[in-house]
């Protein structure tokens, strides 16, 4: 199995090889377009060899999918391609109450609820079905039903919402690691007379991926994560006021960074499941640069990847699915 994990920068880049290299060193530096893979092979207990290769591609979504694209093409023509991609680093969290995030619940592709009415449930989601059908997720790490699940929208599952007045339990917190179950690019349209428009909107073009549900759950229940929403966004937000209009357009939202979304669609192209990872390290909201604290979420983000990566025990990207032998 092969894993890109794509950062914005450097430290960040730092930051996941050394959680990942805790139960592997690094092994090589390899040049890709544009960057340095740093590549790493951590022995999983059983199953087939795993590599690991981290690239720090720059801050932004068009850095990450240029990044993400050249390092997936290279793999791809050296017929050794990835099995999975990785938008990895810290983020800001949304801190405002709002109703619990539960585990996602599998449903038919297309299958409305109460939320699917929402600017997230609007326009194209996720990859081209086949992507999932034809290459699965990480082998080992989602099973068949990913690629069922890949079509459906989160806000459509019965059982994310909580019940109704339920209290909010889904911040992310300083510190806090984050999985994706949706990335979701938030400032990717036109502003209109009656507000912003999604390109989804206007025809065109896609403004959400799905990682693949099962892996998503493995990855959160292994770093203790919150779930939800991670928007890309190409300018931080700065003020109470935006990021609360981020939070009526994505209810579900519980993060936002810069280069989910760009990682994602590059690997939508060639038919790579992608996956989201982020360790909150400021609130979102009025500018306070001075309260971010890198540090805490650099660290954060190597426990994430010391946890995910495997050691002795099977973890969530070696895991064997039931009736899998
Ligand atoms: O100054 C440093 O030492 C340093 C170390 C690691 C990362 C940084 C960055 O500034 C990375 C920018 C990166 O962070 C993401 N991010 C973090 N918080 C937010 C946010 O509130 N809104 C959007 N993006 C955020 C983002 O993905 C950037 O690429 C500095």
């Amino acid at each position: 199995m092969r894993v890109l994990i794509v950062t914005a920068v450097p430290a960040e880049r730092d930051a996941v090889v050394r959680g990942v290299g805790a139960t592997a060193p690094e092994l090589a530096e390899l040049p890709v377009p544009g960057g340095m893979l740093h590549r790493l092979s951590p022995a999983p207990p059983s199953g087939p060899p795993l590599t690991v290769d981290v690239l720090a591609a720059g801050v932004g979504p068009a850095a990450a999918a240029a990044g993400t694209a050249a390092a997936l093409t290279v793999a791809a023509v050296a017929r050794t391609p990835y099995d999975l991609a990785v938008s990895a680093g810290i983020g800001g969290g949304f801190s405002t109450t709002r109703p619990a995030v539960t585990a996602p619940a599998v449903t038919a592709p297309g299958a409305a609820g109460p939320e699917a009415a929402g600017p997230e449930a609007a326009g194209p989601r996720g990859a081209a079905p086949e992507a999932a059908g034809s290459r699965g997720a990480a082998p080992g790490a989602a099973g068949p039903e990913a690629a069922g699940s890949r079509g459906a929208a989160p806000e459509a599952a019965g059982s994310r919402g909580a019940a109704p007045g339920a209290a909010a339990t889904a911040t992310a917190h300083l510190g806090s690691v984050v999985v994706a179950d949706a990335i979701v690019a938030a400032d990717l349209g036109a502003e209109t007379p009656d507000g912003f428009a999604a390109v989804t909107d206007l025809g065109f073009g896609t403004v959400e991926h799905l990682p693949p549900a099962p892996l998503v759950a493995a990855v959160a229940e292994a770093t203790d994560a919150v779930r939800g929403t991670v928007l890309t966004v190409s300018t931080v937000t700065g003020s109470a006021e935006r990021a609360a209009e981020l939070l009526r357009r994505h209810p579900r939202a519980v993060a936002e960074a810069m280069e989910g979304f760009g990682v994602a669609e590059a690997a939508a192209a060639q038919a790579v499941p992608a996956l989201e990872v982020r360790t909150v390290s400021n609130a979102v909201g009025p500018r306070d640069r001075a309260a971010w604290r890198i540090g805490e979420a650099l660290e954060a983000l190597t426990g994430a990847f010391a946890t995910i990566a495997p050691s002795s025990a099977p973890g969530p990207l070696t895991r064997k699915e039931p009736g899998s032998d």
